[in-house]
């Protein structure tokens, strides 16, 4: 396939369900390969220390693994966690697991007062990582996700968004109040409609596209 398509929310959504349902690939190895492609694109750019945003479904399950291939890689990485940890579930509670055995560093933002250190390691961050809000976001960013966001964009540090900028609408291009602005953003499987949006450039920053191994039969059902 020459120029790929562009999936909207919906066709992602189903690519993921289909790679599980007819195309036998369990969620946790796209998660893995989503996790660790994201990874090696920041690694590439060589950051000192990154603090990774996570929210309550898969999105943030991207960011548990990109901390643990991260963390291999010789990176000093910190978890913002904005849930509770007995909402994770899935194949993101997997990966959740994972990184609580490996001893990597998790911060409890879910209740604001528990926040205060979240403040103090933004300011201490070379990078941040928006795994909080992916294809999943169903409406414009809800507490404690929506303040984060707007920290986040107040900070000095350089921002690497995961799948969607939390916040953008990412079939028309148009953000929500607010939106993360990233650098740059890792998406999968193909970039969406709305990243070429002139709307969505200050949010999106440079795309790049990161194969989770889906097949290519998979790509041309759902496009079709
Ligand atoms: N097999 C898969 O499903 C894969 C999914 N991947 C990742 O998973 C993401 C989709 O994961 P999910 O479907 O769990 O959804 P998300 O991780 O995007 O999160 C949505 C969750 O956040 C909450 N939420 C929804 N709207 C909100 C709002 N406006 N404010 C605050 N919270 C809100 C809801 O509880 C919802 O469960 C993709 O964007 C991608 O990053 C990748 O790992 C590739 C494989
Ligand atoms: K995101």
């Amino acid at each position: 396939m020459s120029v790929r398509p562009l999936l909207t929310r919906e066709q992602s959504r189903a690519v993921d369900t289909l790679a599980a349902e007819k195309y036998h690939i369990p969620g946790v190895i796209l998660m893995e390969n989503a996790g660790r492609g994201s990874a090696e694109l920041l690694f590439a750019r060589k950051p000192a220390n990154v603090l990774i945003c996570c929210g309550p479904g898969n999105n943030g399950g991207d960011g548990y693994v990109i901390a643990r291939h991260l963390d291999l890689l010789g990176v000093p990485v910190i978890i913002a966690l904005f849930c509770s940890r007995e909402r994770i579930q899935g194949d993101a509670l997997i990966n959740f697991k994972i990184i609580e055995a490996a001893g990597i560093e998790i911060l409890d933002c879910a209740a604001e007062h528990l926040c205060e250190s979240f403040a103090a390691q933004l300011s201490q961050a070379d990078w941040v990582i928006d795994a909080m809000l992916g294809t999943g976001v169903t409406s414009p960013p809800r507490e404690p996700i929506a303040s984060a966001i707007g920290q986040i964009n107040a900070s000095k540090a350089q921002v690497m968004a995961i799948d969607i900028p939390s916040g953008l609408d990412c079939d028309t291009g148009q953000p929500n109040a607010p939106t993360i602005e990233a650098d740059f953003t890792a998406t999968f499987v193909t970039s969406k409609p709305g990243y070429q949006k002139p709307a969505a450039q200050s949010y999106v920053g440079e795309v790049h596209v990161v194969d989770i191994g889906t097949p290519q039969a998979l790509l041309r059902e759902v496009l079709r």
